[in-house]
């Protein structure tokens, strides 16, 4: 019931739903992954249902993928489709400037080439998503198993040179081993604490051999979709400036999202 939902889970629905009102017959639509973006999945599923919505998704993890098809949603490659009118899914941690850390679910890479591979990006995001600045959270990054030791050990080394406060890289486990991305890859999370210049680390961190892709997106985002626990959202498009507020409140609905890991 709804009355189960924490404050921070009506934050994350009220968005989704916000955002999910972007979608229009006939668009190919990026999914994201996480526990926000699966309540946008359950929204446009409702839609597909209801109202006949057609669309045409790419996933950007396996996880999803899965949760969209068992909603009735038509999921393609993005082999297939090869560009989108619109993404949307969820942040770690978003800045004024809408630059992003990404990765908290270690989906980073099909992500941020799904995103960059749309029109428009919408992220949606619970209000504690919001930082002055970017690096309090743990920035994942996308690593080879190849010589990941080494990566690690290079990462930690050229972190030393640049305006962050810390520098400790950690494999991410799943259990007792190691995690293993949907491209079969690892992922190293970069404690920095803060992030002095995101813009710059981005382009620094892949041009360290091993690393296939970093969480930071930058200059990807157009649209921000807050949610607050009191079902408030708060939509704001960095190109038009435009904002708006709304209020969705979820309808008696069991949470099946909270405790699925994702
Ligand atoms: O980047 C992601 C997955 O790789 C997620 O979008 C991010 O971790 C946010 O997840 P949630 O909505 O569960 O807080």
């Amino acid at each position: 019931m709804s009355a189960d939902l924490s404050p921070i889970d009506i934050a994350k629905f009220a968005a989704a739903k916000r955002a999910s009102g972007f979608v229009e017959d006939g668009m190919r639509v990026g999914l994201g992954t996480g526990s926000t973006a699966a309540w946008l999945v359950k929204c446009l599923g409702e839609r597909v249902q209801d109202e006949g919505l057609e669309i045409t998704a790419v996933a950007t993890s396996s996880q999803t993928a899965k949760q969209a098809q068992e909603v009735g949603i038509k999921v393609s490659s993005l082999n297939d489709v090869k560009w989108l009118d619109l993404t949307i899914d969820g942040a770690d941690e978003y800045d004024d400037e809408l630059n992003l850390i990404k990765g908290g679910g270690g989906a980073l890479l099909q992500e941020k080439i799904v995103a960059t591979a749309s029109d428009r990006m919408i992220v949606i995001a619970d209000s504690t998503k919001k930082v002055a600045t970017l690096g309090a959270f743990p920035l994942p990054v996308e690593v080879l198993a190849f010589g990941m030791p080494t990566t690690q050990l290079l990462l930690e080394e050229m972190l030393n040179g640049l305006d962050v406060m810390g520098n400790k890289a950690t494999p991410r486990m799943a259990g007792d081993a190691l995690f293993v991305t949907d491209e079969g890859n690892h992922i190293l999370d970069l404690h920095l604490g803060r992030i002095g210049n995101a813009r710059q680390l981005a382009l620094i961190l892949n041009q360290v051999p091993g690393v296939v892709e970093n969480g930071l997106f930058i200059d990807i985002c157009d649209v921000i979709v807050t949610g607050y626990g009191d079902g408030t959202v708060e939509t704001r498009d960095i190109n038009s400036g435009e904002t708006d507020t709304a209020q969705f409140l979820p309808e008696p609905v069991e949470n099946v999202f909270r405790d699925a890991g994702v």
